[in-house]
């Protein structure tokens, strides 16, 4: 195959620094010729590898739920990503799938290509390819700044055929196979350069879910640093309830607590004695505005969320025109992470989460956020301004019915320090559904109203309501079929310490979180558990009309939540484990980084 030369690198710099970067339109033929091979890969027997079994496939299936968790707008249309950062900062105890999954793909790398201890992790995300995604001809070192990623991995999580269509990996030349069939578990891994460039089939429907990483043969590329920074931001205060006001009420309320489900224990690594040993949560029954929203959340210190991603994060931006949108599939397309490298999400998510800024670009963090959600505000399918994480409830049939009090309150900044997830405002600006405000918890929760979007999109009717209860917020869950008469609404249930007391006896009982990120975690958590023995979700909601085939959606919770409230009753435990996992691992996993960086 032709190696190509090095090209000019201070005016494809300047070319794009005048364009403002991240265009889609930048001279593909300039950027494929930047990078040269780097002199340890010159020689390889092979650059290219495609290997099965690489992970379990049940780690397969709880990577699904740490991307459906922590999964947040992409960088290209219909594609949306966690990376590593964007984990630690959603619930930091979701990471140990990750980098389980991180050092089985770094191995089996290494193997393949006889690298053993010469790379390191530059960049890991989950990314999500959704009906529409596509990636055209490119290669994944093609421009400068993305030039130390020597090695790339995509690790496929689901299947072709069963959970979405199309969207094959192609390589354009070289050896066969030149077709790679995305499935669980199957590995494809290349040199970065030229020699391996490559596409990605567009995506009939469903979701294709990868775990994509970048290695680098440069120790100082790893990742590794600045995830440890921001989970040693994240992990001390591990996001609790604001103590304040609900506290008095919580040791009261707190039966329901069995000792089966007692809060984790204190001294586990532990800074601040007080968030670990959360007492059990309320027993919320009853009315909404019988239970102060203070009490509410300290109910669900357990569950341990980091400050949550900023909310612009979530907002789909509106469909491109279509003119627009076509290119990308045929011509070379932009290396892809491109706004999304290391650092990137997460100095922004840092920053509004008021962590401060990331160590090593913190002066391009917001830069970079704006771009990136102006450039997508226009560029992408959707309702503008829908918030994702309610899209990913409504596909499990879930509505989502805001609770809080005041009318129009920008939520967001308020609470950022509280472990909130700053999801207020995205309902106060009445952009999740479009569906009115309703002042009052109890008279908002019998009179939701059914949202243009989920109708739109064939689904059963979806409620969302907002408005507060007192100054923090909370989410109420129902299954979206659920008949929503005032009386029913008035006999709420939550989770508190015992999912199994949260169920009402009702059909219609509704769930209620302390913010719209817990109540994410939560339904995808009870899925995955549902999953793994039955349930397997597939949803083409986002765009059911330009189907090819597709197996028929399921809305596993619609109509019975009784199932969410079952399947969330492992959660503590397994909540407890991965902050075991993070805290135990922290300390031997500083000290190693310090004895490579000493190295
Ligand atoms: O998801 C894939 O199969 C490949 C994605 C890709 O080419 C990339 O992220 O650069
Ligand atoms: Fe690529």
């Amino acid at each position: 195959m032709e190696r190509r030369a090095s090209g000019d690198l201070s005016s494809l710099t300047a070319a794009k620094k005048a364009r403002g970067d991240h265009g889609g339109d930048y001279d593909a033929a300039k950027t494929m010729a930047v990078v040269t091979i780097h002199p340890r890969l010159a020689d390889l027997a092979s650059t290219r590898t495609i290997l099965d079994g690489i992970i379990s496939p049940d780690l397969c299936r709880e990577l699904l739920l740490v991307y459906r968790c922590a999964s947040c707008v992409g960088y290209r249309p219909h594609v949306f990503s966690a990376t590593i950062h964007d984990v630690v900062v959603t619930a930091p105890w979701l990471l140990p799938p990750m980098l389980r999954a991180r050092a089985a793909v770094l191995a089996a790398i290494e193997e393949a290509f006889g690298l053993t201890l010469e790379l390191s992790v530059e960049f890991s995300a989950l990314i999500g390819w959704e009906q529409g995604a596509s990636l055209g001809w490119h290669h994944d070192a093609n421009r400068e700044y993305l030039s130390r990623r020597h090695v790339s991995a995509v690790l496929y999580l689901n299947d072709q055929g069963q959970d979405f269509g199309e969207g094959d990996f192609r390589f354009q030349d070289g050896p066969e196979p030149l077709r790679v069939a995305p499935r669980a578990g199957r590995l494809v891994a290349y040199t970065a350069d030229a020699r391996n460039v490559h596409c990605v089939d567009r995506v009939a429907w469903g979701e294709r879910v990868t775990l994509t990483m970048w290695l680098s043969l440069d120790p100082a590329a790893a990742e590794d640093t600045k995830v440890l920074e921001q989970l040693c931001r994240v992990v001390p205060g591990w996001a609790r309830p604001p103590a304040p006001h609900g506290a008095a009420e919580v040791e009261q309320g707190g039966g329901g607590g069995s000792d089966a489900n007692q809060p984790f224990a204190a001294g586990a690594g532990q800074q601040d004695a007080g968030a670990c040993g959360a007492p059990p949560g309320p027993d919320v029954a009853g009315s909404a505005a019988s239970v102060p929203a203070a009490t509410l959340q300290a109910g669900w210190g357990w569950l341990r969320l980091g400050p949550g991603l900023p909310e612009p994060m979530f907002m789909l931006p509106a469909e491109p025109p279509r003119a627009e949108a076509a290119p990308a599939a045929a011509e070379p397309g932009p290396a892809p992470m491109e706004a999304a490298g290391p650092g990137h999400r997460s100095n922004a998510a840092a920053a509004a989460a008021g962590a401060g800024p990331g160590a090593g670009q913190a002066g391009s963090a917001g830069e970079h956020r704006d771009v990136r959600v102006e450039a997508y505000a226009t560029a992408r399918r959707g309702r503008p301004g829908e918030d994702l994480r309610c899209v990913r409830l409504r596909r499990l049939g879930l509505a989502v019915i805001r609770a809080a009090g005041e009318q129009g309150r920008n939520g967001g900044g308020g609470s950022g320090g509280s472990g909130g997830d700053g999801a207020g405002s995205s309902v106060d600006r009445g952009d999740v559904g479009g569906s009115g405000h309703r002042a009052g918890a109890p008279a908002m929760a019998g009179s939701a109203q059914t949202t243009g979007a989920a109708g739109e999109a064939g689904h059963t009717e979806a409620a969302v309501g907002a408005a507060e209860a007192g100054e923090a917020e909370a989410v109420w869950l129902r299954p979206a079929a659920a008949s929503r008469s005032p009386s029913e609404a008035s006999q709420r249930s939550g989770l508190g310490a015992d999912c199994a007391s949260a169920a009402s006896p009702s059909r219609s009982a509704e769930l209620a979180f302390p913010s719209l990120q817990a109540a994410l975690v939560c339904a995808q958590y009870a899925s995955y558990i549902d999953s793994t023995t039955a349930v397997r979700t597939l949803d083409r909601s986002t765009a059911p009309t330009e189907s090819t085939a597709s197996p028929d959606r399921v809305l596993p919770y619609a109509g019975d939540l009784q199932r969410v409230a079952a399947a969330l009753r492992p959660l503590r435990e397994y909540v407890a484990r991965g902050v075991a996992v993070v805290e135990g691992t922290l300390p031997r996993w500083l000290e190693l980084g310090s004895l490579l960086s000493d190295g």
